[in-house]
């Protein structure tokens, strides 16, 4: 992720460990994918009470861009920054593997500037990566256009195999009501590089860069 903010991206990045107190001015925060307390109890629910969460949420409660990817979507909801929760792939495997995932709308910072009927061709690398959320939620995220990213085949179609992890109505990434905070399972930093022969991640960067400048002006 820092390779990709700094380098591809070309953005001042800050590295922020999660004993830190202080966001150090950051406008935009990511949490990273990864393994955090050995994804014991449940991936994510343990960092989310890291020392470093207590100033990332007041900034998400300020209005600030909060993103996360994976593991940082599971500390998300577990945080109850973001609806829903995530649990093991419905065949209770790791998967790691390349998945399609249509925008479902262009009404979030990491969406916005995505090409709505494209097929984006994103890495995924999870256990607990099964998205889910109650009736109730379900329909507030449908109401609300809350739903960022469902997986669908090459072509954009939702077909069943095409949702591997068992993903609730396929949701791939969901925002807040706020919809400043916003977390997806796929890793579009593992497919924003030439050298990786996958640039499809990098759309969704540029998006989050352009609304953060929009923000600021
Ligand atoms: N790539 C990741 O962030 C993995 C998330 C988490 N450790 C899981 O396996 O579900």
């Amino acid at each position: 992720m820092v390779y990709v903010l700094s380098r591809v991206m070309q953005l001042e990045t800050v590295r922020l460990w999660h004993k830190d107190t202080d966001l150090q001015g950051c406008d935009v925060i990511v949490l990273p994918g990864g393994f955090s307390y050995g994804d014991y109890l449940r991936s994510g629910a343990i960092a989310r009470f890291s020392p470093i969460m207590e100033p990332v949420i007041a900034h998400a409660q300020n209005g600030g861009m909060l993103m996360g990817i994976c593991n940082g979507f599971q500390i998300l909801t577990e945080a109850g920054l973001v609806p829903g929760a995530l649990l093991r792939n419905v065949e209770q495997k790791f998967i790691c593997k390349n998945v399609y995932i249509r925008p479902q709308t262009d009404r979030s910072p990491l969406t916005a500037a995505l090409d709505l009927q494209k097929a984006y061709k994103i890495p995924v690398a999870h256990a607990e990566g099964r998205y889910y959320a109650d009736e109730a939620t379900l329909r507030q995220l449908n109401e609300n256009d809350q739903i960022l990213f469902r997986y669908c085949d090459a072509s954009g179609q939702l077909t069943p195999e095409a949702n591997m992890n068992g993903s609730i109505e396929h949701i791939a990434g969901v925002c807040n009501a706020e919809r400043n905070v916003f977390g997806m399972m796929p890793h579009p930093e593992r497919a924003a590089d030439e050298a990786l022969s996958n640039t499809d991640g990098r759309a969704l960067f540029e998006s989050v860069v352009a609304k953060a400048l929009q923000f600021q002006s």
